[in-house]
């Protein structure tokens, strides 16, 4: 049984996945853990693999915990930037077979939609895009988003492929943040959960790339493969294809 700890497990998130633990044959629930209790709590007498879905400003320090403890965390939390990144690898640094897997979306959906935009990407003048979430999430734009943006960046990059054209005269709010080259847009509207439009333009032609998470339950299947194979790839990990593709 793989003995599974959760951060965070009171939220919108976290309830679904301690179900998805509980309708685990091979995965039993350790420790549930809140914003006042200590992540350092969970250490490898009473877990194999922890599991945070918390708030960006909590993550980073929980997974730093994690490491300290010498337990495979399996991150679904967004705010992460490269200089976070970089010191989750350097905290790894002299914990061999440790693993820390992050990643920003867990819905096949999502997963698929931001490979086919980086496929998509050297065909076209022009590319945005559009996430659209429900209004209580804290941090915009989504980490997937920002994900697909760079995504995108880079299958440009290696194409050889100039900016976008766009003649709006001065940097203006209404063209969204620009990540990398691309402009990304965030809507909070009551009645959404989890969505992404990449939206491609040709002269004369057009590409929309969509995926719906309509229910949390489409992040369980992504999550449960993380924690079966935890370990499997030691350091620092981003992104579900690693283990799809
Ligand atoms: N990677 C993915 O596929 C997905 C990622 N997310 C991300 O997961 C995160 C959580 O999202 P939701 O569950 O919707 O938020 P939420 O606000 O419903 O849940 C977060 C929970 O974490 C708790 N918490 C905050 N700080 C904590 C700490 N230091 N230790 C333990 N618990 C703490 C809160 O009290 C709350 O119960 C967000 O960053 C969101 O973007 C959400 C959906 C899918
Ligand atoms: O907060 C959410 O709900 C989600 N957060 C993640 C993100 O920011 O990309 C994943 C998914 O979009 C749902």
């Amino acid at each position: 049984m793989i003995r599974v700890s959760v951060l965070g497990a009171g939220g919108r998130m976290g309830t679904e996945v301690v179900r998805a633990l509980k309708g685990a044959q091979d995965m039993q629930t350790a420790l549930l853990l809140g914003p006042d209790d200590d992540p350092s709590s969970i250490n490898p007498s009473n877990t194999d693999v922890a599991v945070d879905f918390t708030s960006p400003d909590a993550v980073l320090g929980n997974t730093l915990t994690l490491i300290g403890q010498g337990v495979h965390a399996v991150i679904g939390t967004t705010g992460w930037t490269k200089e976070r990144l970089d010191q989750v690898r350097q905290a790894l640094d002299g914990h061999a077979g440790l693993s820390v897997f992050i990643a920003p979306n867990f819905a096949i959906s999502a997963v698929l939609a931001n490979r086919f935009a980086a496929m998509a990407a050297r065909y076209f003048e022009s590319a945005e895009v559009v996430e659209l979430h429900h209004p209580d999430k804290v941090d915009a734009p989504s980490g997937t988003a920002l994900g697909t943006a760079s995504a995108i960046a880079e299958a440009r990059r290696q194409a050889g492929m100039g900016p976008m054209p766009d003649a709006t005269q001065q940097p203006d709010p209404s063209r969204g943040r620009v990540v990398d080259g691309v402009h990304v847009h965030a809507v909070r509207l009551r009645g959404l959960n989890a969505h992404e439009e990449v939206l491609m333009g040709n002269p004369g032609e057009q590409l929309t790339i969509r995926a719906d998470s309509f229910e949390r339950v489409s992040f369980m299947p992504g999550v449960l493969l993380a924690v079966r194979r935890a370990g499997s790839i030691p350091g620092l990990t981003v992104g579900l294809d690693h283990y799809l593709f």
